[in-house]
């Protein structure tokens, strides 16, 4: 029986991610049939840029900062390039990565056999018990875990993890993103709309955890608010109907 060789380019979005981005780049190179990675540096004022090239990414800069959801549309624009070009197989599935997983980020390869066997189209990754504090009440977790259940029938375990592998499908049906924090959230109700397979996938994974500081709960704030933005266009498309 012959296999057939199965390719993933890695994007990987990143703000002042200096102290971190060069382990997880190491980490995803581990991850078997990945063809390039590709870090979107979204206005950083470190050297995540200067870093990740010396890693040997491919490197798009953002000159100011746009949010995450725009870092992550830029980096499919860099694949959707390196795939007309030839550089990357036409069917090459989207591994998205956060920056600040570190060597732990070898364990999103869980995340690549479902696709790569056509047993899923989206998948997400479930990331164990976090070290170090924890400072939110489970508000944002929530509503983005109620919003997808109203919309789709399906209720996530973490709903707004980051870590996800996307079939060429998938990526058809989830772009463009919903804004910032709101990518996760319409990603999983596009991909499940266009009636595709939606799975969760535990992976060993550590990241930088928000804490309980000022600072930590307008980050939270801010993704409340994407978070409902993203609800609040599907279920206005809901009422709206196709067209
Ligand atoms: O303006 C920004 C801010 C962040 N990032 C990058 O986006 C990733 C996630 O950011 P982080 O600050 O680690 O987010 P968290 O607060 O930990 O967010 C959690 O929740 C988000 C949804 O609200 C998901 O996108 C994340 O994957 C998930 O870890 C990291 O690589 C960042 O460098 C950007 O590219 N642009
Ligand atoms: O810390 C987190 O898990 C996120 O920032 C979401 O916060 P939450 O506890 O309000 O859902």
């Amino acid at each position: 029986m012959t296999t057939v060789p199965f390719s993933v380019a890695v994007v990987i979005p990143a703000k002042d991610e200096s102290a971190r981005i060069a382990e997880t780049i190491r980490g995803v190179r581990t991850i078997a049939g990945v063809a390039t990675v590709v870090v979107v540096d979204d206005g950083s004022s470190d050297g995540t840029a200067a870093i990740a090239a010396r890693e040997g990414a491919e490197v798009v800069r953002h000159q100011r900062n746009h949010g995450k959801a725009d870092a992550m549309m830029s980096g499919l624009g860099r694949v959707n390039g390196m795939r007309r070009v030839g550089r990357l197989d036409p069917d090459t599935a989207v591994l998205f990565v956060d920056a600040d997983l570190e060597a732990s980020a070898s364990a999103v390869g869980a995340l690549v056999v479902p696709v790569s066997s056509g047993a899923a189209d989206l998948t997400i990754a479930n990331l164990p018990t976090q070290r170090g504090s924890a400072g939110g009440h489970g508000l944002v977790v929530g509503l983005a875990r109620r919003g997808i259940e109203e919309l789709t029938g399906w209720s996530p375990n973490q709903p707004l993890s980051g870590m996800r592998c996307l079939s060429p499908a998938a990526i058809t049906a989830a772009t463009p993103f919903a804004r910032g924090w709101g990518v996760e959230v319409g990603m999983t109700v596009d991909v499940l709309d266009a009636g595709l397979r939606v799975v969760e996938v535990p992976c060993d994974l550590q990241h930088r955890v928000t804490g309980a500081d000022w600072r930590s709960q307008v980050h939270r704030a801010t993704q409340y608010r994407d978070v409902a933005l993203a609800l609040g266009v599907r279920r206005l498309r809901r009422r709206l109907g196709p067209g």
